[in-house]
């Protein structure tokens, strides 16, 4: 080939956001994991530009992100996130410094919160879950409002009076696009079939309105079996009849709730994904495993990757809108071949550290890209 002639490789930007703790080694294990992707397919690459914000620097400078840092993150296709939190910053600084305030700008009202059992792996449930089937679900976690709307104040401080609200907000509109999202999500999965989840008997005005718009919503989705749940329930029915649910919709601090149910019903926290979406694309989606920062683990090197690299996969599927998919596909399927064969992290009872899974999937996905290729 002539040296002016190139074949045209597509450039995806994305904002690196590590965070504090085993967020940090996540993250560059989810890059490195990446740029191997890159390489081995070779139609495409990743420029990354890496943000400092952190608790440490929190600490420092007084700010999580600069005042432009929301702006500094829109000439990007994506934010990649590790996770925000130290003990030594109060936790609700920290998530409102930092990952409330980018969920919320960048209108990402979506979070979509995948578990199943990966090869390999294996539940807890030990009467119900002895296949991968038994659990293998979608949670569609509102990420925009409810619980998380952040109105309330405290008055009378540090007196025996002191008042303090916390104001759940529900909107018509933020529940109507959430229930939008949830039944085409579950029309897209082989079951077609939606949970959704309230505590409409004891919080009369928001979740009934929940109640009402989903109904209304559903009406648009006769292909989509559903039926609904009160969120105590669910935990049980979580337990006793994971087999019974496919895709769940829930509140924003439901569904926070019941996807670490989940992802601990599935083996381990360390390997749940989440994607927070913004489905009108006009700002980037973030994608980040749905654990925290793990003070207990940190610095040891044993955290698990494989959350981080499923979030990884489905940022690929997101920004390549449908040309990528096969190479989204192809991630999954090195990951669940490195943990069949016994290569995990000792939250999957194995012995392995954070290196020796990435290396693992890292010279997996170059077999598995390229046999399909
Ligand atoms: N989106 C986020 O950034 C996010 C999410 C959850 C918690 N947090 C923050 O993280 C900090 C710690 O929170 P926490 O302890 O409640 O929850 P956590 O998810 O950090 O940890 C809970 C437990 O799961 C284990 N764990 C988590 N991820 C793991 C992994 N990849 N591999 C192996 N084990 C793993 C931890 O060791 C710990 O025992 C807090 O400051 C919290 O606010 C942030
Ligand atoms: O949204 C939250 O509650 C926290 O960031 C965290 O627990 C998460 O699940 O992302
Ligand atoms: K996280
Ligand atoms: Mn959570």
């Amino acid at each position: 080939m002539p040296s002016n002639v190139h074949s045209v490789e597509k450039l995806y930007k994305i904002a690196t956001i590590p965070g504090d703790g085993i967020g940090v080694d996540i993250t560059e294990a989810a890059i490195q994991l990446l740029e191997k992707v890159a390489e081995v397919d070779g139609t495409f690459k990743f420029q990354w530009e890496n943000f400092d914000w952190s608790s440490k620097n929190y600490k420092e400078r007084g700010y999580y992100m600069p005042p432009d840092g929301l702006e500094q993150l829109q000439k990007h296709d994506a934010i990649y996130f590790g996770a925000v939190g130290w003990p030594d910053v109060p936790d609700h600084i920290s998530l409102w410094g930092l990952i409330l305030p980018i969920r919320k700008y960048n209108n990402q009202y979506v979070n979509v919160r995948p578990t199943r059992i990966l090869e390999g792996t294996k539940s807890p449930l030990t009467q119900c879950a002895n296949k991968p089937e038994d659990l293998d679900w979608v949670i569609i976690r509102e990420n925009s409002e409810g619980e998380y709307a952040g109105q309330g104040g405290t008055t009378h401080e540090n007196s025996p009076h002191t008042i303090a609200t916390e104001l759940a907000i529900f909107t018509r509109v933020g529940i109507e696009r959430i229930m939008r999202f949830a039944f085409e999500t579950a029309r897209s999965r082989p079951r077609k079939k939606l949970t959704m989840v309230t505590k409409s008997n004891a919080q009369r005005h928001g979740m009934v309105l929940w109640d009402k718009v989903f109904h209304e919503v559903a009406k648009e989705y006769e292909d989509v079996e559903w039926d609904k749940m009160l969120v105590d329930a669910m935990t049980v029915r979580m337990v006793n009849n994971p087999q019974s649910m496919d895709t769940i919709v829930a509140t924003n601090l439901h569904a926070d709730i019941l996807s670490d149910l989940a992802a601990a019903l599935s083996g381990s926290i360390g390997i749940a994904p989440s994607s927070n979406l913004d489905p009108t694309r006009r700002y980037p989606s973030m994608f980040e495993p749905i654990h925290g920062s793990a003070p207990d683990i940190a610095g040891k090197g044993i955290a698990n990757p494989v959350g981080a690299f499923w979030s990884a996969a489905e940022m690929v599927r997101w920004i390549g809108k449908g040309e990528l998919d096969h190479v989204a596909d192809g991630l999954m399927t090195a990951i669940e071949n490195v943990t069949a064969a016994g290569i995990k992290t000792k939250d999957l009872a194995g012995s392995a550290n954070t290196k020796e899974v990435t290396e693992a999937v890292c010279k997996e996905v170059e077999k598995v890209l390229k046999k399909s290729s």
